[in-house]
């Protein structure tokens, strides 16, 4: 198995597998490639011809999964929960002592990784979003029972070069996935409906969608900037007797807050039930 390493920054010997090159597997090598230091990967996936693919893409090898594990000074585990159990099965005989496990899977305890793992395999958990892929996701990562403090700021420098980390008790992972893992899927959902109510209104599809995309770009980005609360910033739009007013009486008319809470009450739920083996 050859390796290959990005563009050297600061020297790191590292060598990390990625097990389960997928959409979300794919979006933090991309990140780590981007970072450019020196790191040596090794991809893996059930898809053969995907890893394939990506391989050559970033720059990494290919290789199976217990192949790849034997050679990692990090394993990360991209595969989804209802894929987990075979996975360790297949590496748990392979690991090499002392290399750190990162899990990215919704629901999948550390606890789970562990009882499959060999005993005082270090487990960090982390949650991230597909906008790693443009390297502003955002990451909630929890220690497992073995994770020492070294283990939990080598898988928060691997998950920076996406994005933002943030460090959360695993008791709070399941509404960190609700809030931001699923996150961005609400926000597209949110732009596609306002895209659609553009075109209703008589917009050519292109001017509606550019309108929409940097209408959220730079809401976003005055939340990040000011930290104003989102009420101060919504009450500024909101002319007395104006036009912004008519349409958010419209929006909790038909419980869209409502809607989101038991929305992301669902995806909790779901992400609870992914921990406790409902597959
Ligand atoms: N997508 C997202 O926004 C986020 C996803 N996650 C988590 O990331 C994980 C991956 O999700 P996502 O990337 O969306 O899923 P994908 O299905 O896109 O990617 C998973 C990949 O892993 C492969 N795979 C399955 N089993 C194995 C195996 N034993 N060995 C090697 N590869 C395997 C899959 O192949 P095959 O399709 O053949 O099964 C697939 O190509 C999930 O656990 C999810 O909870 C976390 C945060 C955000
Ligand atoms: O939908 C899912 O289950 C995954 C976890 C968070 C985002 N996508």
């Amino acid at each position: 198995m050859s390796e290959t390493s990005g563009a050297p920054a600061e020297p790191d010997a590292r060598r990390i597998a990625f097990l389960g090159v997928g959409m979300m597997g794919e979006a933090l090598l991309s990140g780590l490639v981007r970072d450019g230091r020196v790191l040596r990967f090794v991809v893996s996936d059930r898809d053969e011809e995907r890893a394939a693919q990506i391989a050559e893409k970033y720059g990494a090898t290919a290789a199976p999964a217990a192949e790849a594990v034997a050679a990692a000074d990090t394993v990360l585990l991209a595969v989804k929960p209802q894929s987990m159990a075979e996975l360790l099965d297949e590496i748990g005989a392979h690991l090499r002592p002392g290399a750190l496990v990162v899990s990215i899977a919704a629901g999948i305890t550390a606890a789970y990784l562990e009882q499959r793992l060999p005993e005082g395999t270090a487990v960090v958990r982390a949650m991230p979003n597909t906008p790693a892929l443009v390297g502003e996701g955002i990451t909630a990562v929890s220690a497992g029972t073995h994770a020492s403090h070294g283990d939990v700021q080598q898988a928060q420098e691997l998950m920076r070069t996406c994005g933002k980390v943030v460090a959360v008790p695993e008791s709070q992972l399941d509404a960190v996935t609700a809030v931001s893992g699923s996150g961005p899927a609400y926000v597209f959902y949110v732009v596609d409906a306002m895209v659609e109510a553009g075109v209703l209104l008589g917009l050519p599809r292109t001017t509606a969608t550019e309108l929409a995309v940097q209408t959220m770009y730079g809401a976003a980005t005055m939340l990040a900037e000011t930290q104003d609360h989102p009420v101060l910033l919504r009450e500024r739009v909101s002319s007395p007797g104006g036009t912004t007013v008519a349409a958010l009486r419209q929006l909790d008319d038909h419980g869209v807050r409502a809607a989101f809470l038991t929305a992301m009450e669902a995806a909790a739920r779901r992400s609870a039930e992914l921990a406790s083996g409902q597959l």
